[in-house]
């Protein structure tokens, strides 16, 4: 599956760039940055446009637990992120809230040591994502998967950071469910043909 990441980018560029993509895109990501700029507004503005989708909001979320994701997911999104460094108890507060509303926590594992990889598991988390972020991407140092070794037998994974067509089987290890893609298709001057070229070497693998 793909979940389109919309990062740095306006309003409108985000509505034009999701109606170009539907038809290629299983999940849409209201990115960090985006929220930050718009708040909720932006997350029930897409819950009416875009009801057959699932909305995953990028709160990245390190406090403040329960408000937070209630917040984000209150407005309509199926999914919000909460970073895996948190404290085990905002993690908990999360998921707890969650639950509650039949929704669920992506827990992003940026800078997460394995060693804390069974911990999360201990405290209920489902679904991650191995996230290269942005500001390594173009380092050689923490440029790779390869420390994130097998997560697929104890999560539902999502892979993030750089992903291209040409990058997809660098995460192959991880047998991810859903590969988040920003850059690739926002950046593109076709992101409508670029959705359709990353779920067809998708589908192939
Ligand atoms: O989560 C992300 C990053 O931290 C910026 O907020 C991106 O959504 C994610 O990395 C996907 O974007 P690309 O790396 O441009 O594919």
């Amino acid at each position: 599956m793909i979940q389109v990441a919309l990062d740095r980018l306006t309003k409108e560029e985000c509505i034009s760039i999701t109606e170009q993509t539907y038809d290629h895109i299983d999940y849409i990501e209201i990115g960090t940055g985006v929220i930050k700029e718009y708040g909720m507004d932006i997350i029930r503005d897409f819950r009416k446009r875009f009801p057959d989708k699932k909305i995953v909001a990028d709160m990245k979320t390190c406090d403040a637990g329960k408000h937070e994701t209630r917040q984000a997911l209150e407005a309509g999104s199926d999914i919000t992120t909460v970073m895996g460094l948190s404290h085990d108890q905002t993690i908990l507060d999360s998921i707890q809230v969650a639950e509650e509303l039949y929704k669920n926590v992506l827990v992003d594992l940026l800078e997460v040591p394995v060693e804390r990889f069974a911990r999360l598991k201990e405290l209920g988390v489902e679904l991650v994502s191995a996230h290269i972020g942005k500001d390594t991407q173009d380092h050689s140092e923490g440029n790779s998967f390869e420390h994130y070794g097998s997560l697929s037998d104890d999560f539902t994974v999502f892979v993030a950071g750089g992903i291209s067509p040409k990058s997809v089987q660098q995460s192959e290890k991880l047998k991810p469910d859903v590969f988040i893609v920003g850059g690739y298709i926002t950046n593109a001057s076709n992101p409508g043909e670029a959705s359709r070229t990353m779920k067809e070497v998708i589908s192939k693998r």
